[in-house]
């Protein structure tokens, strides 16, 4: 089992008043399946996601991924295995403004000394369509190109699960279906992904889909289209 998350709760704390956004969440993917968590805005789409990545500590609770538990080690230990194991995807893309797409795809590599890989960083860019694009920064793109800059980004050290927020929440149709359509072939070549939304869209590429309501799962895992 790739991400397995036992009983997950998290309370944000918020001078005297707290907030419950994720409330005992027990959930698991398995390597080659594609998941999405599908649920109206604030009921802990984006806390759920990033708990299960190991960047934020759950209150209480259990995440387990590739057999480990990320808030078992240090800080460093942490940021470490995330950058080797986990590719991150944002609806904001998150990409260094002052870095061309090239040194953007690359940057991952950074955190992970022994995997900096220009190489690999080229093959991406031609997979993703940005060999025109590699030495411009992310305002010169449009969204689509950015959002492919920050898939490419997220596959740079290979990881074996992708864990996506809302990835296609700033894309058109076209764009958000090539996005899609490459979270799905990275499960059925044996990947994991996780996926939070409220786009339908996207929940048709996934094998199954979660809801969640409040921060509670609401339904149990269900067949969608499989992949
Ligand atoms: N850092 C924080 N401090 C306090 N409360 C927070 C914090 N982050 C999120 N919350 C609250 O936790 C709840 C869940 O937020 P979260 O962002 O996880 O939901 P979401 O489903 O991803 O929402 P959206 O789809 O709008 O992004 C909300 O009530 C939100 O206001």
């Amino acid at each position: 089992m790739l991400l397995q998350l036992q009983n997950i709760s998290k309370t944000y704390q918020d001078g005297s008043s707290s907030v419950q956004a994720v409330d005992g969440v027990s959930m698991q993917l398995d390597a080659g399946e594609f998941v999405a968590v599908q649920g109206p805005s604030g009921c802990g789409k984006s806390t759920l996601l990033l708990t299960a990545g190991g960047l934020l500590k759950p209150t209480s609770g259990t995440v387990t991924i590739d057999g480990q538990d990320p808030y078992s080690m240090t800080a460093d230990e942490r940021a470490n295995f995330r950058a080797r194991t986990i590719g991150f995807v944002f609806q904001q893309f998150h990409l260094v403004p002052y870095l061309s797409v090239y040194e953007n795809i690359l940057a991952p590599g950074m955190a992970v000394k022994t995997k900096a890989n220009p190489e690999r960083a080229q093959q991406l860019i031609e997979r993703f369509g940005l060999t025109d694009r590699q030495h411009h920064v992310p305002a010169k793109l449009s969204s689509g190109e950015r959002q492919r800059v920050a898939m490419a980004r997220s596959l740079l050290n290979e990881p074996e699960l992708i864990l996506a927020d809302e990835p296609t929440g700033n894309l058109d149709h076209e764009n958000a279906e090539i996005l899609l359509q490459f979270l799905a072939e990275f499960a059925s070549e044996g990947g994991g992904v996780l996926l939070v939304t409220h786009d339908d869209r996207a929940v048709s590429h996934a094998q199954k889909a979660i809801h969640i309501l409040d921060g509670k799962l609401t339904s149990p895992a269900t067949a969608m289209n499989p992949v």
